[in-house]
């Protein structure tokens, strides 16, 4: 138990925890990587994505460099020819030579641009799975706390735009460019010098200006990064069926459109600003190399006029020009493109190798079979040193076989204790011991294996009822009967039954079942996914009958979703069969797993979750104390403090918190009715009974 310390006073001394390896402070400008690393790493990412697409398209990329320089040189020989009368022979070789660099600068590009395409697809497959490994491997939920991090991930994903191949390619036309302008600006300087130091110099400068530029564009990226996430954030309310009941009701579609418009104005007027400041330099930029180019032609033409020049030289000469000046362009417009992509590149690249959240054990303990129990030694924890102590030195013995139920007022710190148990955070101060072993010393993975739990903010996923149930273990995904156990269990194998393809019933109504649009109406196909082939055999798990709700259609051409929506309760049942699912595991956390039923299904739950208890180490939060009164040990919470602790009997007779939250809940019925003297809800004796629930009143409250 703990001491009495004040709210927000600071743990008694002990020894401090190892910090994290690396903290993401909000508002602390994040790690980057070098540039050259940057574009090392992206080659490396794309020549591993598609290796042979990625030396092809170098390939290609660097001769068609070199195609505008042969047909300029090519062009001279053939006018200087003609003027000199030269052999016909020479001019028709001169003239083929034209017409094959010709052909080949015409399809060459065409082939670069499928090979581009298809490594633009390959590099954004391999970085979508890299970058979502990566974040799959965060042991911990600070990250996603973290609007930092938050915005680096929105600008990391291939969705947004964020490419490695944009890099890989950038680099390319850069080489490609300079291959080109180094041919052109040796003719320049074989033609007139002068000139082409001119030209040299205004491509540098208008390289300059147009990487200071991509300078500012990164940097306004970066800046209306959050603006942008609140946009989506308003956007996805407006266009989402989960909010659209409140906003309809409470009416406040208008004030969320307002203020996603208020974010889509912010983000606008700091693009129109950069692009103001874009085209203006650009316009000074054009003027001046059509000022250069006009220039040096009046100057090739005054040449040729006194016979410095012939007649072929001015064709190169204004060939040159243009060529030059088209190189220098390529390369500033590719390096300020080149230099976007690095920076949503970087990004990426700080996601991927982000050190990991909480501490890795270098070798972690095996966790042993659970035996002695769970251990909780003066835990105090606190989401962020900015944040006030949730846990103030809780000190908890969880013992092997026991139901400890843990109860307290809204914001007392249950949940939080659940998530440090799992290791979502790890105490700030104190240690959680599983059979004596710190768990910060086992393999999180490991851990996370030997639970089962339902959260309080359970998920609901918009997928099949089998999927739905399989995410608990996904071992069970084709397992058919492991799956109908646990519904059964649940109470949710009747309801799941009647669904139109059973099992493979999609519960969503946001997006189209496979087959809804398939070219022919046809039975229930695939077992367990949504995405299966239609070909694929049919489970026995569930009728397909033509009685169900939604009809037999396979919707097709309807444009209609055969997709099922399940009320709250029975989303809350599909919850619980998915922790059900790990029937194995040695430590049960159920948070509020009756919080969304209705009472007759509250108490079948709470009978079965009674039999699924026993002999199992199980932690069960509940705010109706009638459904924790059994427990082996109950425990109240306060403000982060147990301040009690015992069976249900010695805690009523000790007249204390628990008593007295106790005693105002039974009032709210004492004075109204008697209990039923049977159950509200016959139950079925079997529990793999598959008529083990009769047909339970659904809810239409308690939806997450
Ligand atoms: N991710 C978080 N970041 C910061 N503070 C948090 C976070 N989650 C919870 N809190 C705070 O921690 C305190 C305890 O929350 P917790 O969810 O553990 O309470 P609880 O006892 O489960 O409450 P309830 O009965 O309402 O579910 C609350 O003050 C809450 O605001």
């Amino acid at each position: 138990m703990s001491t009495e310390e004040p709210a927000d006073t600071a743990p008694p001394a002990s020894p401090e925890p190892p910090a994290p390896p690396e903290s993401w402070e909000p508002g602390e400008r994040l790690r980057t990587t070098s540039l050259p690393r940057r574009i090392t790493a992206a080659a490396s990412l794309a020549a591993r994505a598609a290796p042979a697409a990625f030396a092809a398209h170098a390939l290609l990329t660097l001769v068609t460099g070199t195609a505008p320089v042969a047909t300029a040189w090519l062009m001279k020989l053939v006018v200087d020819n003609l003027v000199q009368r030269g052999p016909l022979s020479t001019l028709l070789g001169l003239a083929s030579g034209l017409a094959a660099v010709g052909v080949a600068t015409a399809m060459l590009p065409q082939f670069v641009q499928y090979l581009r395409g298809e490594l633009d697809r390959r590099v954004g497959l391999l970085t979508q799975d890299r970058l979502f490994t990566a974040t799959g491997s965060f042991i911990g939920l600070g990250r996603f706390e973290d609007p930092r991090f938050l915005d680096r991930l929105r600008l990391a994903q291939p969705s947004v735009g964020m490419n490695p191949n944009d890099v890989v390619g950038g680099v390319l036309s850069v080489v490609r460019a300079v291959l080109t302008l180094t041919g052109f600006l040796g003719s320049l300087f074989l033609l007139g010098p002068v000139m082409a130091v001119l030209l040299l110099l205004s491509g540098l400068l208008v390289l300059a200006a147009e990487i200071s530029l991509s300078r500012r564009r990164a940097r306004m990226i970066w800046e209306v990064g959050p603006v942008e996430r609140r946009e989506f954030f308003y956007n996805d309310l407006l266009s989402s069926v989960e909010a659209a009941k409140e906003i309809r009701l409470f009416g406040s579609g208008g004030f969320l459109r307002a203020r996603m418009l208020t974010e889509r104005r912010t983000a606008n007027a700091a693009k129109r600003a950069m692009d103001r400041r874009d085209i203006t330099v650009q316009a000074g930029l054009a003027t001046l190399a059509a000022a250069v180019s006009g220039a040096g032609l009046v100057w090739a033409v005054a040449a040729a006029q006194r016979g410095a020049l012939s007649v072929g030289d001015v064709t190169v000469f204004v060939a040159a020009v243009g060529g030059t000046q088209g190189a220098l362009a390529t390369i500033a417009g590719e390096l300020a493109r080149s230099h976007q992509a690095l920076e949503l590149f970087d990004h990426y690249l700080a996601v991927t190798t982000a050190r990991p959240d909480l501490p890795v054990a270098a070798e972690p303990r095996p966790l042993p079979v659970l035996r002695r129990g769970i251990t909780l030694q003066d835990v105090w924890f606190r989401y962020s040193p900015g944040h006030p102590w949730v846990l103030q030195g809780v000190t908890l013995h969880i013992p092997h076989g026991k139901a400890l139920a843990l109860v307290g007022l809204n914001g007392a710190g249950k949940s939080t204790l659940v998530k440090l148990l799992c290791r979502f955070y790890d105490p700030t101060r104190g240690a959680i011991l599983w059979d004596g072993v710190d768990i910060r010393e086992a393999d999180a993975a490991e851990l996370r294996r030997r639970i089962g739990a339902v959260f309080q903010d359970y998920m609901h996923y918009d997928m099949t009822a089998a999927e739905n149930i399989a995410l608990g273990d996904l071992t069970a995904l084709d397992d058919t009967p492991r799956l109908r156990a646990a519904a059964v269990r649940a109470g949710i194998h009747a309801a799941i039954s009647e669904l139109p393809r059973g099992y493979d019933t999609l519960l969503s109504r946001t997006f189209f079942m496979t087959s809804d649009s398939a070219p022919e109406p046809g039975p229930s196909t695939g077992t367990g996914t949504g995405t299966a082939p239609p070909s694929e055999p049919i489970p026995d798990t569930a009728p397909q009958p033509d009685t169900s709700p939604a009809g037999p259609s396979t919707g097709t051409g309807t444009g209609i979703s055969t997709g099922v929506e399940f009320s709250g309760g029975q989303r809350q049942r599909l919850a619980l069969a998915r922790a059900f699912l790990r029937d194995r595991c040695e430590l049960m956390i159920l948070d509020e797993p009756s919080a969304g039923l209705d009472a007759a299904a509250e108490h079948e739950i709470h009978v079965s979750l009674r039999r699924h208890r026993q002999g199992r180490t199980s932690l069960l939060i509940s705010h109706r104390l009638g459904a924790v009164r059994d427990a082996d040990l109950i425990v109240v919470l306060s403000e982060g403090r147990i301040v009690e602790q015992g069976g249900h009997a010695a805690l009523l007779a000790s007249g204390g918190e628990y008593a007295r939250l106790f005693a105002l809940q039974a009032s709210g019925y004492r004075d109204e009715l008697q209990p039923p003297s049977v159950p509200l809800h016959p139950l079925r004796t079997n529990p793999d009974s598959d008529t083990d629930t009769a047909p339970l009143p659904t809810t239409t409250t308690g939806d997450r």
